[in-house]
């Protein structure tokens, strides 16, 4: 993999190859760890482009009965709610062989994260440590629902910190749920799957930045970086 400014970034052709790309890398992380552990857990993020991802890694032929599968952090919807990323991973991901996955969910009916935190977290305590994570980043150098400037964000980082956590910021149409930063940088594989030159410069801009202002650095160190232009 070609280091770009000692991130391990890899650059694709299209975002068709990436995907497939990224979807063998995910289900080679798996494949290993299941070799030497009882279960795995996968953890992703939802938005808008891991889709494809999802479609050829479910397609994938290993042991999904012993993959745990989560989200990297969740809005605080129902899961029928067109904005909830276990609709979408329920849709795209827990489909085709990996029907027989098990699903760990970040969101149960509550009026706030709050009142069942402690629920959902139990979900997670054989769990963890990630095996592997595929996570998103928007132009504003968030990542999972670490966001610059929200309620939330420094707990999130502190390195003691809980594993989930509510973010809420005025502009984000729903409170979110996202596993700590210390969380998410345990994952024995980390890959960042990003789209478009204005997300290859945010993340460069980001290495300059404290993890305040760009949070996507709590994860950045050991990730591979899959970046395609369109
Ligand atoms: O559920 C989510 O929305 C995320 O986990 C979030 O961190 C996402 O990965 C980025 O916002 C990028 O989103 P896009 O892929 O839609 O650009």
């Amino acid at each position: 993999m070609a280091r770009c400014n000692k991130l391990n970034f890899k650059e694709y052709p299209d975002f068709e190859m990436m995907a497939i790309d990224v979807a063998n890398a995910l289900a080679d992380d798996l494949s290993e760890a299941l070799h030497h552990e009882d279960r795995v857990l996968l953890a992703v993020a939802g938005g808008t482009t891991p889709g494809p991802v999802f479609d050829a890694l479910s397609a994938v032929d290993l042991d999904w009965s012993r993959v745990d599968v989560t989200l990297t952090d969740e809005r605080w919807v129902p899961e029928d709610h067109e904005r909830s990323n276990a609709r979408l991973i329920k849709a795209r991901l827990l489909t085709n062989r990996a029907v027989a996955a098990r699903f760990l969910p970040l969101y149960a009916p509550a009026n706030a994260p709050e009142d069942v935190l402690a629920e959902l977290e139990s979900g997670f305590a054989t769990s963890l440590p990630i095996t592997a994570a595929l996570l998103g980043m928007g132009a504003d150098m968030h990542t999972a629902s670490l966001f610059p400037g929200s309620d939330g964000l420094s707990a999130a980082l502190a390195p003691d910190a809980p594993i989930l956590l509510p973010v809420r910021r005025d502009d984000l149409p729903d409170t979110r749920i996202t596993m700590s930063a210390r969380v998410l940088n345990d994952a024995v594989k980390k890959h960042i799957l990003i789209k478009g030159n204005d997300k290859k410069e945010a993340l460069e801009k980001a290495k300059h930045l404290p993890v305040e202002e760009a949070p996507v650095r709590a994860i950045l160190s050991g990730a591979d970086i899959h970046w395609s232009e369109n």
